[in-house]
């Protein structure tokens, strides 16, 4: 069974979908494959991952079997921040996911992120002195591009992601399409309340990346306490033996349950399953209770090699 919310353009979004950040080759068309038929119908993907055509492969022979109908999937990508330099670069950067991908609209398009980065030819991450190459940009008319990839029919809906409550803010005040989603970083321990009532007042949608914490991220934080494995937490272990649930599935159905849609990654086909395993048991709200006080506010994805931009988004309370 999947779960849906719905966006402020009247789609349904699955709640659940697979991450495919570093799900390259085989590897990565197996899980997409065991996902669609498991029953995941939402696939979050970017051009940065450089894994595209893994993904569009398992979705053509998922189609191609009768596994599923193109119109039950809601695909994701995202045009990054090497292409904000003009309407028609954000055009191209869509076009070729779309060819990678093998569809002829996403259903949702994202802003990576609120930076923009040099372009240079073969390097997707170009850094000089450990720090990341950005440039300056005006997202009012970044997103101006976004609105033409919706008019041209490359994407059903559009969105950011990594953006504060001012960016988002200055994107709404300027739209002529509003951003229906905002990706953040989002889990027990890095909750953003304050984020999502900012965005749930202006009709935007959270979708929630790393929501387990990403364990295995190699990130010099993640020793402290605010970062613990949070699949170890006695708290959501013992929540998790009450409803003969996993720690992950906890972790996942708290955020559900806040109307968070999560994007789980996994290249491991019994966790692919658990992870969309969450759809039959409920937190009852001294259990949601409990896990809300977990919140520490750290960040595993801090993005420090972008805290020299004047559009780096965290420098702000939310
Ligand atoms: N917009 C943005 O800037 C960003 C977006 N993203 C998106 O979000 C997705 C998810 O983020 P990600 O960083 O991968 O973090 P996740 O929190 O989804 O963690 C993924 C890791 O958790 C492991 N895992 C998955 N399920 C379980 C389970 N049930 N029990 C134990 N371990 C588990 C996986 O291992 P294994 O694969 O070995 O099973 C993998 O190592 C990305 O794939 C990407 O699509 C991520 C980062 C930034
Ligand atoms: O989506 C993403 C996946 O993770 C990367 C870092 O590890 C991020 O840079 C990126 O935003």
């Amino acid at each position: 069974m999947s779960i849906h919310i719905e966006l402020s353009n009247g789609v349904k979004m699955p709640l659940i979908g697979l991450g495919t950040y570093e799900l390259n080759g085989n590897t990565g068309i197996e899980a997409v494959q065991v996902a669609l038929q498991t029953g995941y119908r939402a696939l979050d993907a970017a051009w940065l991952y450089n894994n595209q055509e893994e993904i569009g492969e398992a979705i053509a022979n998922a189609v191609n079997t009768g596994v599923v109908r193109r119109e039950e999937l809601f695909i994701t990508t995202k045009v990054s921040p090497q292409f904000y330099d003009s309407q028609e670069s954000i055009k191209e950067n869509c076009r070729y996911s779309l060819s990678k991908l093998r569809l002829q609209y996403v259903d949702l398009l994202l802003l990576h992120a609120p930076w923009a980065v040099k372009k240079v030819e073969g390097d997707t991450s170009p850094t000089v002195n450990g720090k990341c190459m950005t440039v300056p940009c005006d997202l009012a008319q970044v997103w101006k591009g976004m609105e033409t990839c919706m008019d041209q029919g490359l994407t059903k809906a559009i969105g950011v992601s990594n953006f504060n409550s001012k960016q988002l803010q200055l994107v709404l005040d300027n739209a002529r399409i509003r951003p229906v989603v905002n990706q953040v970083e989002c889990h027990i321990y890095q909750q953003q309340k304050k984020l999502q009532s900012f965005m749930a007042e202006r009709g935007v949608v959270m979708i929630s990346y790393g929501c387990l914490g990403s364990p295995g991220r190699n990130n010099p934080d993640k020793s402290d306490i605010g970062l613990q494995n949070m699949l170890e937490h006695s708290v959501v272990k013992s929540i998790g033996e009450r409803h003969g649930k996993l720690p992950s599935q906890v972790c996942l159905r708290f955020l559900i349950q806040s109307g968070i849609a999560v994007i789980p990654k996994s290249a491991t086909p019994a966790r692919i399953k658990s992870n969309f395993d969450i759809c039959d048991f409920a937190l009852n709200a001294a259990e949601m209770d409990s896990i809300s006080e977990m919140h520490s506010g750290k960040r595993v994805f801090t993005f420090d090699n972008v805290k020299h931009d004047a559009n780096y988004p965290f420098h702000d309370e939310f």
